[in-house]
C-alpha cells in the first residue's frame, strides 16, 4: 500500500499523517484533501512524502487506500459524487455513520471498512478497532500500532461508545489537580503529580493477568482512603448514570 489518501485533514487526519511519516524510513505517499488548507500546507511542508490535491476526487484517484476523516455533518458533502473503483479501499473513521449508509453514498462494489483510530496513532501506539476485517486495512493500522478487527458492526459501535468516555477521564484528572491547587499546591506541581499518579496506573493496565476488578481491589485497603472515595462518589447511582449515558450514546451509533 504505497499511496494513502486522506479526506478531512483535521485533528485525527493530521495525527495519522504524522504517524505514517515521522521518523519513518520509507513512508507511503500521502495525498491530502485541500480543505483545512493551513493544516494541509503545514503537513506537506514538513513531510516530503505528503502533497495536497486539488479536490477530493483527485485524492481518490491517486490512492490505494483512502481515509475519510470529516465530521459526520460534512460526510454527505465530502463524499457525494465521488467515483471510487473497486481497487481502492475506503476506510471511514467517522463515528456514527454505518457501513450501509456509506455504501448508499459511495455505491456498491467499493471495498469499505470502518476504523476507530485515536490520537496515539501519532506515536504509532494506537490499538485501532476495525470492521470488517480487511487485510490492507488491518496492515495499515498495524503500522500505527495495532489493528483490532471485531466480529460485527454492533461490537464496533460498542467500542466506539467506549471511546466517548476519554474526555470525561481527562476532565476527572483536571478536577483533581484543580482541587489540589485550591488547597495551596502550586498548580503545575499539582498537575504533574496527577499525571504521574495516573500515568503509573495506566501502565499497570498492561498486566492482563489481573482483571480490572482485581486491580481495583488490589489498590484498596479496607476502610482506607480509596474505598472511602469510591463508595461515596462512584456509588451505584453514579455507576448507573454512566451506564445509562453509554446506552444512549450506543443507541445513537446503531
Ligand atoms: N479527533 C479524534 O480523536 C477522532 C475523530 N474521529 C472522527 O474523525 C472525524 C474528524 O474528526 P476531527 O479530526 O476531530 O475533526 P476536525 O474538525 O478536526 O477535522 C475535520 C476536517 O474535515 C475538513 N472537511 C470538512 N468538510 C470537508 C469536505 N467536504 N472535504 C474535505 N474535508 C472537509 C475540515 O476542513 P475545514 O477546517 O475547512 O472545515 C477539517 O479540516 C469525525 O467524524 C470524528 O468522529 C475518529 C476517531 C478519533
Amino acid at each position: 500500500m504505497q499511496h494513502i489518501g486522506i479526506i478531512g485533514v483535521g485533528e485525527i487526519g493530521r495525527a495519522i499523517v504524522d504517524g505514517l511519516s515521522d521518523g519513518v524510513d520509507h513512508p507511503p505517499r500521502i495525498h491530502l484533501s485541500p480543505r483545512g488548507a493551513r493544516a494541509a500546507a503545514e503537513l506537506s511542508a514538513r513531510h516530503p512524502n505528503v502533497r495536497v490535491c486539488a479536490g477530493n476526487q483527485e485524492v481518490v484517484n491517486r490512492s490505494d487506500l483512502v481515509i475519510i476523516a470529516v465530521r459526520r455533518p460534512d460526510a454527505a458533502d465530502a463524499l457525494a459524487g465521488l467515483r471510487v473503483d473497486e481497487r481502492t479501499v475506503v476506510v471511514s473513521v467517522m463515528a456514527g455513520i454505518a457501513l450501509a449508509e456509506l455504501r448508499r453514498i459511495l455505491g456498491p462494489g467499493v471495498p469499505l471498512a470502518r476504523a476507530i483510530p485515536l490520537p496515539p496513532v501519532r506515536e504509532r501506539r494506537c490499538v485501532t478497532v476495525t470492521y470488517p476485517s480487511h487485510p490492507a486495512v488491518d496492515a495499515f493500522f498495524a503500522r500505527l500500532g495495532q489493528a483490532l478487527p471485531v466480529a460485527d458492526e454492533a461490537a464496533f459501535n460498542v467500542m466506539s461508545a467506549l471511546t466517548g468516555t476519554l474526555t470525561t477521564h481527562y476532565s476527572f484528572l483536571a478536577t483533581l489537580a484543580t482541587w489540589a491547587a485550591g488547597h495551596g499546591l502550586d498548580p503545575d506541581e499539582a498537575e504533574r503529580y496527577v499525571r504521574g499518579l495516573f500515568g503509573a496506573a495506566g501502565r499497570s493496565l498492561a498486566d492482563e493477568s489481573r482483571s480490572l476488578q482485581r486491580l481495583a481491589a488490589d489498590h484498596e485497603t479496607p476502610n482506607g482512603l480509596n474505598e472511602r472515595i469510591r463508595t461515596t462518589w462512584f456509588d451505584p447511582t453514579n455507576a448507573e448514570t454512566l451506564t445509562k449515558v453509554l446506552d444512549t450514546v450506543l443507541a445513537d451509533l446503531d
